[in-house]
């Protein structure tokens, strides 16, 4: 069998430890449930087997059972692909501790917190599976005869595992994320400690090691053709009150029967989920129907590809007709931050005869601003008529309860242990924006991580507390004057054309400084830098808040210059 580049042991203790995190606070599985999964180990993944070694059949029928669907669910949310379980049968217990093992399973565990059947134990005594067809033709044995040998391998019943595995697909939101409460979930705890009502209990230091890779170094990735963001994904995307209708509505329209709803258009603040819906749509459109053609465009690409379509003198009218017919034929059309096409004429004028071919033609468009259409400035009537002709819904800034349910979430899928103080002092904190409150999460895990220490809500505070050290009004001019001083250079430098590499970096974060403390628009950000578009602002923004999860240099001086601003009489 072929074998991926990873250890196929690795690979699998990566994914299991990811979709236990996910499975300790689904909601359908009970706090016995949960015990189970102490006592499984993973073994090795090939292909999309991943071979798991549970103690006791009995411990291999609750997997197969019970924990069956959450299992296949939790498998595919963390690896992206639909992933069949082999569980393995290994005794290497004694009969009493077996017993044990079975009349509470959350006992397994081991006082270092390792499940009990050990990696160790498996490798010592046995060879790790190298073909999972094998494996599989030995478990039906194994089945046929009932005995329980010292390895059974089982795949989950292949009819039931094959219906299973369809569901998800078909479902694509598999209802136990999609409908999950992420609050109110013991998400971080021991199932030791849930199993045995102990939930308040606080975690001791040694019970959230922090993870190597810190949050937020998951690049965004787009797909060179549609343009999405494949992980902007309803089951990503965690409702709550502030955005359930919009979803619903975004859900519908994905779906392909909200007719009455054409255009759709998202508005609301930034960092409220608006991108991620459209990313979202697009996403599940393309499961229903793989055939169908769908393009995730900002206005800002939209105008880029419309002034280049134009810019051959030679090849103009060709290059025209290759830009219709590019947008023209697409079946959803999701369209971000429309505002930013205000006032550019051109581009407007031919936005609006894009727009009419596919509306004309019942194709699906869905438009992100952050205003209703009736507020949409440099906007001509006759097409602001045309998006009041659809559905508009409104993102609100989310609640404590979703905030938290985020941030669980968001530790779940970046496989970080953070306890539940630290998730309600951050959500206590960020209310209005999740891309600010992700920011948070993402600081504190990277200062835990940069500092080889656990997450706890003392290093939270300490992290965060300057941040909110007071309400000073930082203006951005502030903000250049002081970035200027901090690295020897002046105000002119900093809003001036020179790129050299010192310039250019204190420049960056003197951006990302302007768009994390003020309320202003990246457009007018650009402005206050020497005219400069709004795009340059959000590269500088992604850039510096990438490089402070990597570099301790460029997370220092960000967090230096943020306590100065804050604290001017400091300086
Ligand atoms: N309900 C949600 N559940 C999970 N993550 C969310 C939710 N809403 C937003 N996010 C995350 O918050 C971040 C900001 O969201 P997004 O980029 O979609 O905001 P936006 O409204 O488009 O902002 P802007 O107007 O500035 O472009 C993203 O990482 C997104 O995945």
């Amino acid at each position: 069998m072929a074998q991926g580049q990873l250890d196929p042991a690795q690979e699998a203790s990566q994914i299991w430890t990811a979709a236990s995190q996910v499975l300790k606070f689904s909601e359908v599985l009970t706090p016995r449930d949960k015990g189970w999964l102490s006592g499984i180990t993973p073994e090795a993944v090939f292909g999309n087997t991943i071979v798991l070694s549970v103690s006791s059949r009995a411990a291999q029928e609750a997997v197969q059972s019970d924990l069956s669907q959450p299992l296949l669910d939790a498998l595919r949310l963390v690896s992206g692909q639909d992933m069949i379980p082999a569980i393995k049968i290994v005794q290497n217990k004694s009969a009493e501790q077996q017993h044990v093992q079975e009349e509470s399973p959350s006992l397994s565990k081991a006082d270092d917190g390792t499940p009990a059947s050990s990696a160790a134990a498996y490798t010592a005594s046995q060879p790790i599976p190298t073909d999972p067809v094998d494996q599989f033709a030995k478990a039906q044995s194994n089945e046929r005869t009932d005995q329980a040998s010292p390895t059974q391998t089982t795949a989950p019943n292949p009819e039931a595992s094959q219906a299973q595995t369809t569901a998800v697909t078909g479902a694509y939101v598999p209802q136990s994320f999609a409908n999950q409460n992420y609050n109110n979930q013991p998400f971080a705890e021991d199932p030791y400690a849930v199993a045995n009502n102990q939930t308040g209990s606080q975690p001791t230091q040694q019970s959230f090691p922090t993870s190597p890779f810190p949050m937020g170094q998951n690049r965004i990735e787009r797909d060179p053709e549609t343009h999405l963001n494949k992980s902007a994904t309803f089951d990503t995307f965690v409702p709550g009150d502030s955005n359930r209708f919009a979803r619903t509505v975004a859900l519908t329209v994905a779906e392909g029967s909200g007719r009455d709803y054409n255009p759709l258009c998202i508005y609301g603040s930034s960092g409220l989920g608006k991108t991620h819906l459209l990313n979202a749509i697009g996403n599940y459109a393309l499961v229903k129907d793989p055939n169908l053609k769908v393009r995730y465009v900002t206005s800002e690409e939209f105008t880029n590809e419309f002034i280049e379509a134009l810019q051959d003198p030679n090849r103009s009218q060709g290059q025209i007709a290759e830009f219709n017919r590019r947008y023209r034929q697409v079946d959803v059309l999701l369209i971000d931050d429309i505002q930013f096409l205000g006032g550019k004429e051109a581009t407007l004028d031919q936005f609006f005869h894009t727009f009419n071919a596919l509306h004309d033609a019942n194709k699906r468009i869905v438009i992100a601003s952050d205003v209703a259409p009736m507020n949409l400035k440099g906007f001509e009537q006759r097409l602001i008529s045309r998006f009041d002709s659809g559905l508009t819904v409104d993102v609100k800034p989310p609640d404590m309860e979703t905030r938290v349910a985020i941030l669980r979430m968001m530790a779940a899928m970046n496989r970080v242990n953070i306890p539940n103080d630290v998730f309600d002092l951050i959500a206590e904190r960020f209310t209005e924006n999740i891309r600010e409150l992700e920011g948070a999460l993402t600081r504190v895990t990277a200062v835990a991580s940069l500092n080889n220490q656990p997450v706890t809500r003392t290093l939270a505070e300490h992290t965060l507390q300057d941040y909110f050290a007071t309400d000073v009004e930082v203006k951005p001019t502030d903000i250049i004057t002081q970035v200027a001083k901090y690295f020897h250079l002046t105000f002119d430098d900093l809003v001036g054309r020179t790129r050299t590499k010192n310039i250019a970096l204190a420049r960056q974060i003197a951006m990302y400084l302007a768009r994390e403390m003020t309320s202003m628009s990246l457009v007018d950000i650009g402005e206050v830098f020497g005219g400069r578009d709004h795009t340059t602002v959000m590269h500088a923004y992604t850039r510096i808040s990438n490089e402070m999860q990597e570099k301790r240099e460029i997370y220092n001086y960000v967090m230096e210059l943020t306590i100065r601003l804050k604290n001017p009489q400091s300086n």
